[in-house]
């Protein structure tokens, strides 16, 4: 899967995909059912798009210590349960980087929007797919099931030119 890629010198991300399951997910006065929290980025990579939380792991830092950062910055709560569902390795004509994803299902606070993100809870089976990387499509459903999975996705302008997966297996490198 990883062959071509010198998956120990790319940069490393994350991202958190929380599931809330329950009568009211978020707490907001929503319909019953699993949701997930998305947000919308304000800056950076992806920036205008739906996407989990997350961002770039930094010198020094774990990635199970990065998630948990990131969530912290861009919406406000802890997440206390991260545990790993899938790993990436993304390539385009511009950054390129390994993206760990987690799963978590608890967390402490109430998700409020910064200057990073704009936050809001989607039911699992209603996501805004035509907002976000089109890869997403390939791989979210599949870990908000509970699922784990390797992929690979080549990008170029924009659109992805290569898309390799597998699901059902260890999510590491
Ligand atoms: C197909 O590629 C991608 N798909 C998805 N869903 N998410 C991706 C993809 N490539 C990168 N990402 C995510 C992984 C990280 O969460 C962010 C990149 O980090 P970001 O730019 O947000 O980094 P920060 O440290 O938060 O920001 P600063 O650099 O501004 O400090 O994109």
């Amino acid at each position: 899967m990883f062959e071509d890629d010198p998956v120990d010198d790319l940069p490393a991300a994350t991202l958190c995909h929380l599931v809330d399951r329950g009568d009211d997910p978020g707490g907001d006065g929503g319909a019953a059912g699993d949701e997930t929290l998305l947000i919308r980025k304000k800056r950076g990579v992806g920036s205008g798009q739906w996407v989990g939380p997350g961002g770039k792991v930094e010198p020094g830092e774990t990635v199970e210590e990065c998630v948990v950062r990131e969530v912290r910055e861009e919406v406000g709560i802890d997440v206390l349960d991260p545990e790993r569902a899938g790993v990436f390795v993304y390539r385009s004509d511009g950054w390129d980087a390994v993206v760990h994803v987690f799963r978590a299902t608890e967390y402490a606070g109430t998700p409020e929007e910064t200057a990073e993100a704009d936050p809001r809870w989607f039911p699992v089976d209603d996501l805004p797919f035509a907002e976000m990387w089109q890869t997403d499509r390939e791989w979210l459903p599949h870990v908000l099931d509970g699922g784990t999975f390797r992929g690979r996705f080549v990008y170029s302008d924009g659109e992805p030119r290569e898309v390799r997966m597998e699901t059902g297996v260890t999510p590491s490198l």
